[in-house]
């Protein structure tokens, strides 16, 4: 058992470590090959990595409209309504975010505006290495959509023979995606960012991704004129701080559903009772058996620390200093205590909030910062759709007075022609 108070620092810290990456030199050297070479062999280049990462020998890369708008046809009604309302709670959500212009007039006379403008062209990527996503197209393609993002391209990968899964399609009939490619890893990501002749270029990408996905991003954005990125968000982490009230087997079913989603997945429980730890770890041995993504579930938790504080407020702390994605806090006073914790991507309060409910449906949104990357980095919200920029109006009495502020300080900058600006405007109303 760790017990935290038992550790050093250093052995605190250690415990806390996310999992090894890979050698970030040999990864930036074989993303850059990839980028270089979709810049050199456009489309081709992007059916050639379809065919050696995906092994899908399609010749096909953008998906026809027609099956984007027949989607509807190729779901059940149950999956069809799982999807709106998941649509219906995401737009809810963002939907309150949409930014207005404010206008303030900061002395009289002085009139400042901050206006916001949509981002005009993004590009979503969409993981499909392991599993399809339809969710990650909500959680994206939604707030494109709300945002009046004129060019919308999709990018998610196809695997083998298969078709594109209708889900995905459905879900980006209703957020208007744009263009649909089947193409993924670092190949789309910099067809985007640099445009093919099938693929527009887009002005910032945005998704979550394996490691050649983020390193992609993180290269395009310093190599692309005028293309930005949302934030790290890489492999799935969640840390649950529960007390000797919580449901051993709640808890055990929500660090399996962050562990599935991949190998280098990170869970880690936290918990100020030995009874609770150890009832969770059977709970997860049994439901383990039952899940169909077993073996990845099993190889994530060999990443994941179980950890005994002696206290709720300890296991506040260890939660600050890990900076998870996901928050799950299942004590007894989880309401009474949400403001105790920062460097969180998404909290989830109370025995019946599993993460489920943020990944899927609630409403907030699942792109995450990870790696601890929520001390700096925000969710995934409507502002990163937008750029602002500022307006102002000065009447003549307004810059008048204004020129006791601007002479001064050009004066005091040596800038002749900016004080000028303003004193030859004065003189010529004879103010
Ligand atoms: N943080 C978040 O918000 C969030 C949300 C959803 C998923 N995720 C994470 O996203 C990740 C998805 O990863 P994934 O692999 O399933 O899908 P992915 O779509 O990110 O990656 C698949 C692509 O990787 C490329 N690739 C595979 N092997 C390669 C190789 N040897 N060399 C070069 N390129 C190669 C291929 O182009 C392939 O299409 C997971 O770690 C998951 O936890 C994070
Ligand atoms: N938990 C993931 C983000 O870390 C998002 C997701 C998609 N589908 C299910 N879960
Ligand atoms: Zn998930």
């Amino acid at each position: 058992m760790n017990v935290w108070s038992q550790l050093s620092a250093a052995q605190q810290k250690a415990l806390l470590a996310r999992p090894a990456q890979q050698d970030q030199s040999a990864l930036q050297a074989r993303v850059q090959t990839i980028i270089d070479t979709v810049k050199e062999n456009g489309d081709k280049a992007l059916l050639d990595f379809n065919q050696q990462f995906d092994n899908n020998q399609s010749e096909q890369l953008i998906v026809p409209q027609n099956e984007i708008d027949n989607s509807p046809a190729l779901l059940s009604t149950e999956l069809k309504t799982a999807i709106e309302i998941a649509f219906n709670n995401i737009t809810k959500f963002h939907q309150a975010q949409l930014p207005v212009t404010k206008t303030i007039e900061t002395q009289p006379g002085v009139c400042c505006e901050l206006r916001y403008q949509p981002i005009q062209a993004v590009g979503i990527y969409v993981p499909g290495g392991t599993a399809p996503l339809p969710s990650s197209v909500l959680m994206q393609g939604t707030l494109a959509k709300l945002s009046g993002a004129k060019t919308i391209v999709l990018a998610t990968p196809v695997k083998g023979d298969m078709a594109i899964n209708p889900a995905i399609l459905y879900a980006a009939k209703l957020c208007g995606v744009t263009t649909l490619i089947k193409s993924g890893g670092a190949g789309v990501i910099a067809a985007m960012a640099f445009g093919t002749d099938s693929v527009p270029k887009v002005n910032k990408i945005f998704g979550p991704g394996n490691s050649y996905v983020t390193m992609a991003k993180q290269l395009v954005a310093q190599q692309a004129t005028g293309v930005a990125i949302d934030m790290p968000a890489g492999p799935s982490e969640v840390l649950v701080i529960a007390d000797e009230g919580a449901n051993p087997t709640f808890v055990a079913a929500d660090l399996l559903s962050q562990a599935e989603h991949g190998e280098d997945s990170q869970v880690v429980l936290v918990s100020n009772c030995e009874t609770l730890i150890n009832e969770t770890k059977r709970e997860i041995d049994a439901q383990l058996s039952t899940l169909s993504r077993k073996a990845i579930a099993q190889k994530a938790l060999l990443n994941s620390p179980f950890i005994l504080v002696d206290s709720i407020e300890s296991a506040i702390k260890v939660s600050n200093q890990y900076g998870p994605e996901h928050l799950i806090v299942q004590t007894r006073n989880a309401a009474d205590i949400v403001d105790k914790f920062y460097n969180v991507g998404s909290m989830f309060v109370g025995d019946y909030t599993p993460e489920s409910a943020g990944d899927y449906a609630s409403g907030t949104n699942h792109v995450l910062p990870t790696y601890g990357y929520s001390q700096v980095y925000s969710a995934l919200n409507l502002m990163d759709f937008f750029r602002t920029y500022t307006v102002q109006t000065i009447s003549q009495s307004g810059l008048a007075q204004l020129a006791n502020s601007i002479l001064p300080l050009a004066e005091a900058e040596g800038l002749d022609a900016h004080a000028n600006a303003v004193s030859i405007r004065l003189q010529e109303a004879k103010l």
